[in-house]
């Protein structure tokens, strides 16, 4: 017992060095494929090295455990404000702020000032407005917020109760909260960290309503930070996950601001009172795009992360037996295990490759809009909108599963994977609600199968939809047909054409018969959704096949990839089985086999399972997991993870003197 202690010891667990031993491919290659190059992958350490050379970022990682919502935020403010005097010293471009963010787990209490507030800034102002509030924000001289939703809207923009009437005998616009549900409620940095924030509201001139459009409101004195009159903000209270950062509450009694304090790259309202706009009426929606498809590449990394937890764990684990006379297996040799935690192996790989795609295709496009070309937008608009929820809906749900594989170790704090699973948790709901956002992407679909049967060609991620499905026989003929990535990419889509035609027949018959088109679309909301889940489905296996076979990369690379993609697609056929039959995508015969397949793959991933996650590359401090740590040694971490817990400061806890004590005392003298 005596020689039991929480010190580390300095060599890698020999479980987890016997599987880097065996992996079949180079590591470091396909880091380099992951993060875009030789030169990303050494910019990324030496981000790294600078950042975590600061003891500050380790202490951090207590504060985040132990210390209480107060303590959490404070420190985040301090991390915050870290950061930034980093990003102004190093002069780091916006890429190179991601990575930042990526490395340190983007908690910062400020965090909505780069992700919101500048791109709004960049998106909804004139090239005058930017030249003045779009320099004061990337120098934080002022620190801004987006407060677009309500306590009751936040869907619904149109419900939006939030007023900015103009007053043309002033010039100026009067902000105000007219009803308990108009309040502001949920905007990121708003309750006690931001001096200003672009309110959205409901423009109103001489009593018309002109929809929602951007304000920029001063919240608090720039010599103080106290509130300035007319405004009350506030914490909205602990939540979920999340808790460093201060969600808040805005109430705004007839506040006057400026007529210029309006974002009117969009829409203009003159001294006089006109409204003039320009663009699409979206155009003002622009920056919750640009979020959508970010959060894409943070469904990716919550699930490469909880991947290499759980595999990094059950490679050093070992429980049960398997053979009687063996020594107890690694966990990972289970075929459940590996059934519990490689469908997250492969959704890491293949959502990198659709964040990817997804990514160059807002790029394009957000060049096309700058140039005054919006074409591209509705398109943009509905992919994103479907990839964010399927990305944020399957990974959080597959970091769950890999918790629970976890054992009753992956409930422990210590274990990173909680707080991974609450932290990525609202990625469901911010940015649109995935069910809404599932029906916004439903909604083109049905419009592009519409034109598809009216013979229009048609492009883009729908295009498949002019497809002849009288054409289409079951690619896969044998077993072995089962491992062609073309095959499994072809039932996806054959599924979704199916899925899609079905919901818009039944759609189309409720409306013949007479029944109002809200009322036919309500009574299919469910077949919509699945529709637009069917699509997204396709979408990513596509861009995960053609991302791979566009690699340029050595033959042991290329080769686990492919097996993972052909997992991936197999996975989702054997887990959405009842779909693909119905829609006669594949046949029992093919079903079999693909389920087959599906299982001889997880002994084929299973020899490179440690080297697939080792490739993320994640600093320990960035997966803060005692179980996932680069050396595996899992047991002396957990135990040095107690050192820090104030709940053993103290040999005797006080409790014991105020309640426990006394009450053993009376039980003693107690003669029952
Ligand atoms: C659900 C909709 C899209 C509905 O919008 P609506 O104005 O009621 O429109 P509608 O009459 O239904 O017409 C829809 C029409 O507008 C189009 N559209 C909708 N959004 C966009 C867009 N972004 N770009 C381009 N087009 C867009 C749709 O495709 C429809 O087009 P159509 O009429 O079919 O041709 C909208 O209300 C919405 O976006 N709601 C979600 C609100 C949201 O995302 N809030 C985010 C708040 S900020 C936040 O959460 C930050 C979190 C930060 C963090 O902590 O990480
Ligand atoms: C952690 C966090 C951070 C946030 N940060 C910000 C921020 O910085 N700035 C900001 O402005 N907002 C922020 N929000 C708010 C967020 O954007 C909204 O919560 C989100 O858009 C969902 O809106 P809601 O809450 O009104 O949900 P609701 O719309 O009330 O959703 C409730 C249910 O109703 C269903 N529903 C609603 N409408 C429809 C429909 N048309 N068809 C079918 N079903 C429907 C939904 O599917 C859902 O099941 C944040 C929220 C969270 C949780």
């Amino acid at each position: 017992m005596s020689e039991i202690t929480s010190s580390i010891p300095l060599q890698i667990n020999p479980d987890l060095q016997e599987e880097r031993d065996k992996a079949s491919f180079n590591v470091t290659e396909l880091t380099h494929i992951i993060y875009g190059g030789i030169e990303k992958t050494k910019k990324r350490k030496r981000l790294e090295k600078l950042l975590f050379s600061d003891p500050f970022f380790q202490e951090y990682q207590n504060v985040r455990a132990f210390g209480s919502r107060s303590e959490y935020y404070a420190a985040s403010v301090k991390k915050s404000t870290k950061i930034f005097k980093l990003r102004r010293q190093h002069k780091w471009t916006d890429e190179e702020y991601e990575t930042v963010l990526d490395i340190c787990h983007d908690d910062l209490a400020l965090t909505l000032h780069h992700t919101m507030f500048i791109p709004a800034l960049e998106r909804l102002a004139t090239e005058d407005q930017k030249s003045k509030w779009l320099t004061l924000a990337k120098q934080y001289k002022i620190i801004g917020t987006y407060a677009q939703t309500e306590l009751g809207h936040g869907t619904y923009l149109q419900g939006l109760e939030t007023t900015a009437t103009y007053d043309p005998q002033t010039r100026e616009f009067v902000m105000n909260t007219p009803t308990l549900s108009a309040m502001k409620w949920w905007p990121g940095s708003l309750g006690k960290s931001s001096n200003h924030a672009l309110v959205l509201a409901t423009l109103i001139i001489s009593g018309k309503k002109y929809g929602m459009h951007p304000f920029l409101v001063q919240l608090r004195s720039m010599d103080d930070h106290k509130v300035l009159p007319g405004v009350r903000v506030g914490d909205i209270g602990a939540k979920m996950g999340g808790n460093s950062v201060d969600n808040g509450y805005l109430i705004l009694d007839n506040v006057r601001i400026p007529r210029n304090n309006m974002l009117m790259k969009n829409a203009q309202v003159s001294p006089d009172g006109k409204f003039v706009t320009r663009g699409p009426s979206k155009a003002n929606y622009a920056t919750m795009m640009l979020i959508r498809v970010q959060i894409c590449t943070m469904a990716y990394q919550v699930v490469s992360s909880g991947a290499t937890i759980g595999i990094r764990y059950s490679a050093v684990r070992r429980q049960s037996k398997l053979d009687p006379q063996d020594r107890e297996p690694k966990i990972l040799e289970y075929q459940t295990q590996q059934y519990k935690i490689f469908p997250g192996l492969a959704m890491s790989y293949a959502f990198l490759f659709a964040s990817r795609s997804l990514t160059r295709k807002y790029e394009e496009a957000f060049a096309e809009i700058q140039r005054g070309d919006f074409k591209s937008l509705p398109e943009l608009h509905c992919l994103s909108s479907g990839l964010k929820s399927f990305c944020s809906e399957h990974s959080v749900r597959q970091v769950e599963i890999i918790r629970q594989s976890c054992g009753g170790h992956g409930y422990l704090n210590a274990a990173g994977l909680g707080m991974l699973v609450n932290a990525a948790a609202p990625m469901i709901t911010v940015e649109g609600e995935n069910t809404v956002m599932y029906l916004q992407l439903a909604r083109y679909i049905l419009k592009r199968f519409a034109g598809a049967m009216s013979g229009q060609q048609l492009d883009g991620s729908t295009s498949y939809l002019s497809m002849d499905p009288a054409t289409y026989v079951c690619p896969v003929m044998s077993e072995t047909d089962c491992r062609n990535l073309t095959a499994l990419c072809d039932i996806y889509r054959y599924r979704s054409y199916m899925t899609v035609c079905r919901v818009a027949r039944q759609v189309q018959h409720d409306m013949e018969s007479d029944m109002p088109q809200h009322v036919a679309i309500n009574k299919n909301l469910v077949d919509l959704v699945r529709a637009a889940k069917a699509h997204s489905y396709y979408i990513v296996v596509k861009d995960f096949v053609e991302g791979v076979d566009a690699l340029v990369a050595s033959a042991p690379v290329i080769k686990v990839l492919r097996t993972l993609c052909c997992f991936y697609a197999a996975h989702g056929i054997a887990e959405y089985s009842g779909d693909f039959l119905e829609s006669e995508a594949v046949g029992l015969h093919q079903l079999k086999w693909i389920k087959n397949l599906q299982v001889s793959l997880l002994g084929e991933i299973r020899p490179d399972a440690v080297a697939l996650v080792d490739a993320f590359d994640y600093h320990d401090i960035t997966l803060s997991s005692a179980l996932g740590c680069y050396d595996g040694n899992a047991y002396e971490r957990l135990f040095k993870s107690t050192e820090n817990d104030p709940m053993n400061k103290e040999e005797v806890h006080p409790s014991y003197y105020q309640y426990l004590k006394p009450f053993m005392e009376e039980m003693n003298k107690s003669k029952l």
